[in-house]
Parts: C-alpha cells; structure tokens; sequence
C-alpha cells in the first residue's frame, strides 16, 4: 500500500477498495452522506477532530478523544486513510492534518472529492458501513506539523515564516470581523482556500498550484503556517502545501484565537 500516492483520482480510488487496509472516510454533510457515499466508506462528523470550546474551537480535542475517534474508524498502523468530502477537501483535511499529527503517514486525499467521485460515474451505496474498531493508542508526533500563537509570535521579524492567510478578503483586511479584533497577522499573505480548487475539474486541486502560490509569495523559500478562522480552510491549504512538498505547518487556534487575544499584534 506505500507506494498509493497522496493525491489519488476517483478510478485510481475505485480500483483499491477491495483492499482490506483502505479505509475511506467521508466527511461530507451527513444528508449528502445518507444520500449515496463510496462503497465501504464510513461517515465522520468534522465535530470529531475539533475541540468545539471558544475562544478556539478548531484547537485539537484531547488526546483522549482523538483515541476515541481513531480507534471508532477502526486505524491500525497499517490502515490507508483515504478522505473525501463533499466541499473540496476542507474537511478531509483537517482528518489528514490530524493523521500526520498523531503521526500516522499512511493517508490519501481522493482528489476534487464526491464532487469527482460521483460526476465520474463511479458507484454509490446508501449501505451504512461497518468497521471493527481497533484499539489504538494515540499521542502527538514530536514533529506535528502544528504551531502555536506563541510560536509565532517569537518568529516575527525573524524572516524565517512565511503566514498563509487562508480566509476571504474581507476578512483579512478587517473589514469583515469575527473576533473582537480584526485584521492579519503582520506580514500574512492573503490566498483564499478555494482559490486552490479548479471549479472545472470538480474541485481537483489546480493544476498550477505550486506556480500559482510561488506568484503570491509563497514559494518554500520560508517556513509556511497556514491559518483560517478555526483551521478548516485552512487544512486544505495545509494539504496543497504537503502535496507540493512546501515546508508547512498549521496554526489551529487560528483567527478565532489571534483576533481574540488582546496582546497580538495585528496589520489590518
Ligand atoms: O475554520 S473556518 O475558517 O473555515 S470557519
């Protein structure tokens, strides 16, 4: 199974699930979930990989409920992930950021998702899937691609992070304020999450990705921290960066938390 690659087509996909070490997860909408998902994939609420509490509620749950969840879809250290949802991969990966955290590395994203999926004409079930749950114990990798406001807040200046804004616009100028304090985190360039998705090749990651983000800035020339309002854009934009090999990290707290706090310094 290694040597399935992270970004996996929908018929790529479709010739693997007879494989008893793939399991696919759906993080769809659970109506669009009941309404028809891949043979043998099991649904998952995102409420399951976020702490939920304000001020930040995209921080990671307890370790002990990340077990829970990990253990409920039934991940061995041997089982292939392959996630997908219903938006163009906001959701899957934000599962995926959580795999690499906890250090498990054996995951797929099913590239443009069920929007792919299903306008290639590969089959549905409404089935509901069963899964034996296994009884794995997790813990964060010392080298989780996670950074914190602190972390952050020590290296700027230094030129050595390059912030990757992930929410709309408005947002990163202030005008449009969800937290007490609006604006951008000094230096941050703004590329909007679905600005990576190709709305002609249902919701593919653009062919140009790499190219696309070097124009913006964001080249890997530094280390990347990518953050949205509660880290959910911005785990797709954590997943493009991975699959162009970009030196990337996560900000959970995210805007929910740096608009929220009121010592961090803001540019608006
Ligand atoms: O986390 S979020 O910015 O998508 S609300």
């Amino acid at each position: 199974m290694s040597d399935i690659p992270l970004i996996l087509e929908p018929e790529q996909l479709a010739s693997l699930l007879e494989h008893e070490e793939i399991r696919v997860i759906d993080l769809s909408s659970p109506q669009n979930y009941l309404a028809g998902h891949i043979p043998g994939a099991l649904g998952l609420p995102f409420q399951a990989l976020m702490a939920g509490t304000p001020p930040a509620p995209g921080k990671l749950p307890s370790i002990e409920r990340l077990t829970q969840v990990m253990q409920a879809i039934g991940l061995t250290p041997d089982t292939r992930i392959v996630a997908c949802d219903d938006e163009g991969g906001g959701w899957a990966g934000r599962l995926l950021w959580t795999l690499e955290v906890i250090g498990h590395t054996n995951y797929s994203y099913l590239n443009g998702g069920m929007t792919a999926w299903k306008n290639a004409g590969l089959p549905l079930t409404t089935e509901d899937a069963t899964v034996t749950p296994s009884s794995i114990t997790v813990s964060i990798a010392d080298d989780a691609p996670m950074i914190d406001a602190e972390q952050i807040q020590q290296r700027l200046g230094q030129n050595d992070l390059q912030i990757w804004d992930a929410r709309s616009p408005l947002e990163y100028s202030g005008e449009r304020m969800v937290a007490m304090r609006g604006g951008h985190i000094p230096g941050a360039i703004n590329c909007e999450w679905t600005q990576l998705m190709d709305p002609q090749r249902d919701l593919r990651i653009r062919e140009d990705a790499k190219e696309f983000l070097a124009a913006l800035g964001i080249d890997g020339s530094r280390e990347i921290a990518t953050h949205c309002q509660s880290h959910h854009r911005s785990a797709f934009t954590w997943l493009v960066g991975k699959s162009l090999g970009l030196p990337i990290k996560a900000y959970p707290g995210s805007w929910s938390e740096w608009g929220n706090l009121s010592d961090t310094p803001i540019e608006s």
